[in-house]
């Protein structure tokens, strides 16, 4: 009969730290979904273990080892960024401070002026792609293009998105209401839901909202349509009085 001992409650609490600060350290990443299937069959297997099912145990080891295997490989990018500490920033940004937008006029103002921006870049069709800092820091995105640092204004962004402006490709990343930098790169993302033909910037503009929790706004540069993403999702073509109830209830603190 099974005895629990006091090393297996000491075994215990180790795995149990050991997946608490894993699961805490990959908090806001592609992986937690994947890693809570694999606590599963961790947990099934080592069930099956104590109760002497030897088959069953066999049959969760190779699923354990295959989705792990599995794992490495589908997730080669997000994993490589995490050892190299590039995207899932645990820094404290204004927003995780608490001070984001202590000003409710600071922020009703960032608000109205983005929706002007995208108005005329819209009426103009000068495509455009405006990011908004929320909890995650976005200061590996940040050091990819041309570090600005000023106060946010509609003639400022329209003026870097003109075609003539050298720093009209890439993005422009904002926090609070400074624009931080101007032509900087953003991750792609490789599936679109419900759509097959979608360019670059708008697949930028849902990779970055993919990999952290920023609001990315594109102005499409064919068509003049506005769109909206957040969490890997595009609201296509909305209007402004839409953009700006959007941003009203997404761009606070998260
Ligand atoms: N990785 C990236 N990060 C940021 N911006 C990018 C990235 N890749 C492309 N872009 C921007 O997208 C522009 C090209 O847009 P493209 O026409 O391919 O996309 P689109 O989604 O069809 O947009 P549009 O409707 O405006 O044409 C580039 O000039 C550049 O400014």
């Amino acid at each position: 009969m099974f005895v629990l001992g006091w090393r297996h409650i000491l075994e215990l609490i180790v795995l149990y730290c050991f997946v608490f600060y894993l699961l805490r350290f990959l908090h806001g990443t592609p992986l937690v979904a994947p890693l809570n299937f694999l606590s599963f069959i961790f947990i099934a297997a080592g069930v099956s273990n104590f109760a002497g099912l030897k088959e069953l145990n066999f049959f969760w080891k190779v699923l354990l080892a295959g989705y792990v295997a599995s794992m490495l490989i589908v997730f080669q990018p997000e994993i490589r960024r995490i050892y190299t500490n590039r995207a899932y920033h645990r820094e404290t940004t204004p927003v995780m401070s608490g001070l984001l937008f202590h000003n409710e006029e600071l922020r009703g103002k960032l608000i109205d002026d983005l929706v002007i921006t995208c108005q005329t870049l819209s009426r103009k069709k000068i495509g455009a792609l405006i990011v908004l800092e929320r909890s995650n820091s976005l200061k590996d995105f940040i050091q990819t293009g041309i570090l600005i640092d000023a106060v946010f204004s509609p003639e400022l962004a329209i003026s870097i998105f003109l075609v003539e402006s050298p720093l009209h490709d890439g993005a422009i990343i904002l926090r609070e209401n400074r624009l931080l930098a101007a032509g900087c790169i953003l991750p792609l993302a490789e599936v679109v839901e419900g759509k097959k033909l979608v360019g670059t910037r708008h697949r930028a503009g849902i990779g970055i909202t993919e990999q952290t929790d920023a609001l990315a706004i594109v102005v499409s540069e064919e068509t003049g349509k506005i769109s909206l993403a957040v969490h890997g999702k595009m609201a296509w073509g909305i209007e402004t009085p839409a953009l700006k109830k959007m941003l009203k209830i997404l761009y606070r603190k998260v």
